[in-house]
């Protein structure tokens, strides 16, 4: 059989050791065994089946999501899974779910902004889950501009409370997820009004449904905002809209790490920046940069097995077809995106540890880090997600006509993933921050103030100063430019993180020389990407330029006989993946015609609807062919 053969004869021609590298990508051998099993355990529970997602209803899907949800919360309990673990097992569920909006945003917020006594009161209750949030900040009328969000938290001082209001139809929250049918809390972000003066945006903690019968409170309108792209994806998540109508709240609700406000109505600013307030997005925009290591490596999963089962043209003397893969158009499209899955892995695994230690910096009350925190979660979401969804793309394209159905699962990754580029900041925004911060550092350069960190580098460009100047003429007429800046900021970070991870220890026969050769593909990539760039800067020559090429051209050939085992490395299992044309065992024929077969479509031989529409026409044609 085709597949089969392919992919054992592929396996058999690997050049490393492949369960080493498995322990390289899951990051330890520990975390490797954790997510191992913890995935078999979903991919053998009925109850997490995901086969049928893009066929069923809206309401069908939301109910079933409901379910997975209940039954992924019962397993963790019933097995008393770590905090580790139960991640894993959302992870491997692959569902969006308010259950991400609670863990993911709502419980971080409160453990950031949140003081002692919040976090005291607040946590063991959403740790127990007997009450659900979400992060509700986005309005109708303002997203990225989050300091002109309209939404209000007047200070009663008669009554110690605050009166929270959506003064204006654009003031309504729209798109929290968890939030249109689920939550019964969220953390709302609204403007803090203390006698008539606006003080700026604040997080507040807000009651929405009723503990005993789910009912929105007095005052609050709640619903789903709609359907969303794409059959199945994200369409699991309720993503909500909601309005206020003076709505009271007690003082202690608001979250008071920042700032305080007292008894009598004074507002009290502690040592933490302000911009604290911001600082959940840091944590989730940190996340979903490893994030997007595995939707990529997910469908470049896909496309290489594909790739090395799919065969056409080219008889060879055995009168078999060429595999796809070896056609050189076919590697230099697929191989930069597997250099690319392995380069986010190892920058996501950096700004993890660069997040904790911010984190431990700012509870020693050192602030210096925010900034460079801030720029490079900021540039690297951005970057990470947009190059992802750019991949995902390209994947379902490398797999021909057959990528297009919902049974590769690829359609339904591209759909899930592709809101990455515009949540949590749209990767446009983020980048104008990440250039803001350049221009900042840049600005310092002359005063003794010496770079660090991830911009170490500028201290020894000496035309930078020139380029100061020349963005002070104006920032906003320059801002396409800047944006390009900052990407190739970010991919400097990302190549030089993958260097220094070539740095460490790396055991296992070949596994070294198989990343050195993928992080010199990513990097002569990004600059085979620009040439224009590093050609009119003369940062490079035409010589070096085309030198370039043909080294990647030959560290493609020097991939090739490895393709598989690299992406078998990413130890999916076959629930993971859900793709007929990524299957581990290569069975992609059989298995695609007999999935044909399960469309609801296929139920009948004659589809509902032939006797009041084809039939007529069919007659209708016979009259006018007799007349
Ligand atoms: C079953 C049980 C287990 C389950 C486990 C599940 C675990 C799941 C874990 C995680 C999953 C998470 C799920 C994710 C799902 C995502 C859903 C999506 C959510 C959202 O989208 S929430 C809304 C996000 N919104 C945004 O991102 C808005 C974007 N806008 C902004 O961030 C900002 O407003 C801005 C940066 C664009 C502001 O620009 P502006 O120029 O107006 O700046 P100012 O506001 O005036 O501030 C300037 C000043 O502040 C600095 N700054 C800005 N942002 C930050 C920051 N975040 N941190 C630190 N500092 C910041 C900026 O640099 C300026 O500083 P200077 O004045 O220059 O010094
Ligand atoms: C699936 C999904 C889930 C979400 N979940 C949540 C949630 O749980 N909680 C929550 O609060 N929010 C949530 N959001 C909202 C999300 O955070 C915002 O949509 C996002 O921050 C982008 O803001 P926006 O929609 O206002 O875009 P806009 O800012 O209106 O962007 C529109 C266009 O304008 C451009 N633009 C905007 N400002 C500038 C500028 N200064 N310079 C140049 N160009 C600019 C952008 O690049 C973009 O091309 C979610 C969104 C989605 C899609």
């Amino acid at each position: 059989m085709a597949g089969f053969d392919d992919l054992a004869s592929e396996r058999s021609k690997a050049q490393f050791d492949v369960e080493e590298m498995k322990v390289i990508w899951a990051g330890s051998r520990h975390t490797l065994e954790v997510s191992d099993r913890i995935s078999r355990l979903v991919a053998n529970d009925p109850v997490f089946r995901k086969d049928t997602r893009t066929m069923l209803s809206r309401k069908d899907l939301f109910k079933n999501t409901l379910r997975k949800a209940a039954h992924a919360w019962k397993r963790i309990i019933e097995l008393r899974l770590s905090e580790e673990e139960a991640a894993e097992l959302r992870f491997y569920v692959d569902e969006p779910a308010f259950m991400d909006l609670h863990w993911g945003m709502f419980i971080p917020t409160i453990k950031g902004q949140g003081t002692e006594e919040q976090q005291q009161k607040w946590l063991p209750l959403a740790y127990k889950m007997k009450i659900i949030g979400c992060y509700a900040q986005t309005e109708l009328g303002h997203g990225s501009n989050v300091q002109g969000l309209e939404t209000t938290a007047t200070f009663d001082p008669q009554t110690d409370e605050f009166i929270i209001h959506s003064p204006t139809l654009t003031s309504s929250k729209w798109w929290p997820g968890g939030l249109g049918k689920v939550s019964t809390h969220a953390v709302v972000y609204g403007r803090l009004i203390i006698d008539s003066k606006d003080y700026g945006v604040n997080g507040f903690i807000v009651q929405l449904r009723s503990l005993d019968d789910h009912l929105p409170l007095p005052g609050i309108t709640i619903g789903d905002i709609g359907m969303k792209f794409g059959s199945g994806a994200y369409n699991t998540m309720d993503n909500g809209v909601l309005r206020f109508d003076h709505v009271r709240i007690p003082r202690d609700q608001m979250l008071m790490r920042v700032s305080q406000v007292t008894r009598e109505g004074k507002l009290v600013q502690s040592n933490v920046p302000w911009q604290l307030v911001y600082g959940t997005m840091v944590y989730v925009r940190q996340k979903i940069v490893s994030d997007a290591s595995c939707a990529l490596s997910r469908a470049v999963c896909i496309a290489t097995r594909y790739s090395a089962v799919r065969r056409q043209f080219g008889l060879q003397s055995n009168g078999i077809e060429t595999q796809v893969i070896d056609y050189k158009t076919q590697q230099s499209r697929l191989f930069p995106l597997l250099a690319s899955a392995y380069a986010f892995r190892f920058v996501g695994e950096w700004l993890k540890w660069l997040y904790m230690d911010v984190n431990q910096r700012l509870q020693a009350s050192d602030f210096s880090t925010l900034p460079e925190a801030h720029a490079c979660t900021a540039g690297l979401k951005s970057l990470t997600t947009s190059a992802t969804a750019d991949g995902i793309e390209e994947c379902r394209k490398l797999c021909g006509g057959h990528g297009y159905l919902c049974s590769s699962g690829l359609p339904e990754l591209f759909a899930v993933y592709i809101p990455a580029c515009t949540y949590e900041g749209d990767n446009i925004v983020l980048l104008l921050q990440v250039a803001r911060f350049l221009i900042k550092t840049v600005s310092q350069l002359g005063s003794g103030k010496e770079p660090v960190g991830t911009t170490v580098y500028m201290g020894r460009v000496e035309q930078l100063m020139q380029c100061h100047c020349a963005v002070q003429k104006g920032f906003l007429e320059l801002s396409a430019d800047l944006v390009q800046a900052a990407v190739a900021h970010c991919q400097l970070i990302v190549v030089s993180k993958f260097i220094e991870k070539l740095q460490q220890d790396i055991p296992g026969k070949g596994v070294k020389g198989q990343l050195e050769a993928l992080c010199n593909i990513y990097a002569l990539f990004i600059l085979h990407k620009h040439l224009g760039d590093f050609l009119s800067t003369g940062c490079i020559t035409p010589k070096q330029a085309s030198l370039a090429n043909a080294q990647l051209r030959s560290l493609y050939s020097q991939v090739r006989p490895n393709a598989i085992a690299l992406v078998d490395a990413f130890n999916y299992t076959d629930h993971y993946l859900s793709s007929v044309l990524g299957r581990y065992d290569g069975n992609v024929y059989p298995k695609l015609y007999e999935e044909a077969w399960k469309d609801p479509l296929n139920d009948s031989v004659v589809p509902d609807g032939y006797q009041e529409y084809i039939q007529p026409i069919l007659k209708q044609q016979l009259r006018n062919a007799r007349l």
